[in-house]
């Protein structure tokens, strides 16, 4: 890789880089230029050293050996195999040995998260509606790949300049061979608020991956009607207890359709064996609406 700083842009290759467009626990993502091709990418910058020390904080137990970085390769290795309209395409990694950067190159999604939350100008039903079905073609393609996103939330949907959503952030994901996909390294992965009560039981720790995307794409679609997350608390040991305890409250002045919230409650069902399933909501009434 040939990093040079021209004038105060980093210009690693092709790429010239930009502003920062994006961060979170990962890293950060900015805004890279191509001359090539002249087009605009995402360039999402991880640290190899920051992962490995992510790791030591997050192992917990007896957890199978895998390295962080071997994490972010088994992603990359993931997303190069995926093609589909509705999940973010990989164009390329730059990776030097010697260098602590990993740098994965993206597509650009041109609007960004679909959301960001709390708010208080959250999405009509009918643009919720149409951002809903296509991350549920979107997560319906992960799960027939027998992948698991394990964290599916507002700011994991990009929206494109059409108006067209992309699923992001295979960064905690779980690939499942066989039928079904029982999670079973106890992973802290997932943001707390979206987190299924089954993956919150400690100790067991075999639940399905499936469900418990269904029930974070529900805490989702929540948020993007209402603003905010199905359950608040002051700190992460009482959310997570509202998370197996109470039940979904709508809030009274948001007038919504029951269909809508019928399709709410049926994804953020407590018990995993009776939660609608992906094919399901596919022909669920809100969803066909
Ligand atoms: C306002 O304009 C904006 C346009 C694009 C963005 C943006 O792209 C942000 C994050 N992007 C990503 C993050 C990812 O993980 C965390 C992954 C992945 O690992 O799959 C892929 C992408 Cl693309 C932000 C603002």
């Amino acid at each position: 890789i040939s990093i040079d700083q021209t004038g105060s842009f980093l210009q690693l290759n092709q790429y010239r880089l930009m502003e920062q467009i994006g961060q979170g626990s990962y890293g950060l993502v900015k805004l890279a230029y191509s001359e090539e091709d002249s087009t605009h990418y995402a360039m999402k910058i991880l640290s190899k050293k920051r992962l490995l020390r992510q790791a030591g904080l997050m192992r917990r137990g007896p957890r199978k050996a895998t390295s962080p970085l071997d994490r972010v390769y088994r992603e990359i290795a993931v997303l190069k195999k995926l093609d589909h309209p509705n999940v973010v395409k990989l164009v390329e990694v730059l990776d030097d040995p010697l260098e602590d950067s990993l740098y994965m190159v993206f597509e650009l999604v041109k609007q960004g998260e679909v959301l960001r939350i709390p708010t208080d100008n959250p999405l009509s039903e009918k643009r919720a509606w149409s951002i809903f079905r296509e991350s549920l073609l979107g997560l319906e393609y992960l799960h027939h790949q027998k992948i698991i996103h394990a964290d599916i939330k507002p700011g994991n949907l990009l929206l494109t300049e059409f108006g067209h959503v992309k699923i992001a952030d295979l960064g905690v994901c779980n690939e499942f061979l066989g039928e079904d996909a029982t999670i079973s390294n106890g992973s802290t992965a997932g943001t707390p608020a979206f987190r299924a009560p089954e993956t919150l039981i400690p100790g067991q720790n075999q639940y399905c991956g499936r469900a418990a995307d269904v029930w974070a794409l529900g805490a989702t679609l929540y948020s993007l009607i209402f603003g905010n997350v199905p359950f608040l608390a002051d700190s992460v040991p009482l959310l997570y207890e509202k998370i197996k305890q109470d039940s979904v409250k709508f809030p009274e002045n948001h007038k919504v359709t029951e269909n809508l919230k019928s399709c709410i409650i049926q994804m953020l069902e407590k018990n995993a064996t009776h939660r609608i399933t992906v094919p399901q909501l596919k022909t669920n009434k809100w969803v066909t609406s």
